[in-house]
């Protein structure tokens, strides 16, 4: 879908992208840096709208500095900053972007009825988008990205400035933009975490140099333990705390995790993290639970976050890390 081969962009002051070579297959793959790692810069040379400094870059197969304006009619793109009309209604805006790309108005009306209704917008699209909120704003900016139907989309940044319900339902919807169209998706975010539930595969960059390119099931293999959650009981209030001594007596080794199944030292989270010394593991879990008379809630491998790929001490991801910042490691 994507190919760049050694390319960089340089401003007087700073070197956007430094010879940043790689390949995007069709799917949904995830854009990652921190704020200023050269993702809005890598968007626009592929759609052809700032030339690249050094280097080359093929998007569909197209040249992006002979090629734009073909790149533009198959590509859609979803820009980071509002840039909507506030006078103006999402309908009478999509219906003005497909006419844009070449549709005629009936087919402009109609593709614009059922893009707004995809992306989660009904009666509200008649009114001005001034009074809409970020999240619908968003939306639109997806609609018109989706109208003209694609092969491919650029979403730059599209949760940002979106609550925790507002991003998992955004993400949601770019995953739907691939399973229910077949659309390929490269979408950015500078939170690490949140596209490994969405993505195929993930790009990670960094002072616009390339980090990592993998499949997010690489980041997130298994690690050999399990993650137990329990009910508590009127025998056992605190049943986690029950099942941790039955399982430490039991011989097996125990570590309390954080809620989300995340290993946290200091804690004593909900979630233990049991590490696995053979089929026989989840016999002694199971044995456990219902000897000492618990619910199980889950019992599960646990698996890798991306985010702690990039926390191990001592390695260039780590280093980098430190420029996302805590939420996103949450
Ligand atoms: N037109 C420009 N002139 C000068 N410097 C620029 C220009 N556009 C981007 N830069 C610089 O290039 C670097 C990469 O910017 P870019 O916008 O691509 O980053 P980003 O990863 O998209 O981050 P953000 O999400 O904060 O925009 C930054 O240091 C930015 O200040």
């Amino acid at each position: 879908m994507i190919a760049t081969e050694s390319l960089s962009k340089r401003f007087p002051r700073v070197t956007a992208l430094d010879r940043l070579s790689v390949d995007i297959a069709p799917g949904v793959t995830g854009l990652v840096g921190a704020n200023g790692a050269g993702k809005s810069t890598l968007i626009k040379i592929l759609l052809g709208l700032s030339p690249a400094t050094e280097g080359r870059a093929e998007v569909l197969g197209l040249d992006v500095a002979a090629e734009g304006a073909a790149i533009r009619e198959r590509v859609g793109y979803m820009p980071e900053h509002d840039c909507l009309p506030p006078d103006v209604s999402a309908t009478e805006f999509v219906v003005h972007m497909a006419r844009m790309s070449g549709l005629p108005l009936t087919a402009a009306r109609e593709r614009t009825a059922d893009t707004l209704r995809h992306v989660g917008l009904y009666e509200e699209r008649y009114r001005p988008m001034g009074g809409y909120s970020t999240g619908m704003k968003q939306r639109v900016k997806l609609a018109q990205a989706l109208v003209h139907d694609p092969r491919l989309v650029l979403l730059d940044e599209p949760t940002n400035g979106l609550d925790p319900v507002g991003r998992d339902e955004m993400l949601a919807l770019i995953r739907r933009v691939h399973t229910d169209f077949g659309i390929s998706v490269l979408v950015t975010s500078h939170l690490l975490g949140e596209l490994e539930r969405t993505c195929d595969h993930v790009v990670v960059i960094d002072g616009g140099k390339l980090l990592r390119s993998s499949a997010t099931s690489d980041f997130t293999r298994a690690t050999g333990s399990l993650a137990v959650e329990v009910t508590d009981t009127d025998a056992h209030p605190d049943g986690t705390a029950a099942l941790r001594a039955a399982l430490s007596s039991a011989g097996l080794t125990v570590q309390p995790a954080s809620g989300d199944g995340r290993f946290a030292p200091g804690g004593a989270g909900p979630v233990l993290l049991v590490d696995v010394a053979g089929d026989g593991t989840y016999d002694v879990v199971r044995d456990a639970v219902a000897g000492l008379g618990l619910g199980l809630v889950r019992m599960e491998p646990r698996r890798h976050r991306i985010a702690e790929v990039f926390r191990a001490p001592g390695t260039p991801e780590h280093n980098s890390a430190q420029k996302w910042g805590s939420s996103d490691a949450d």
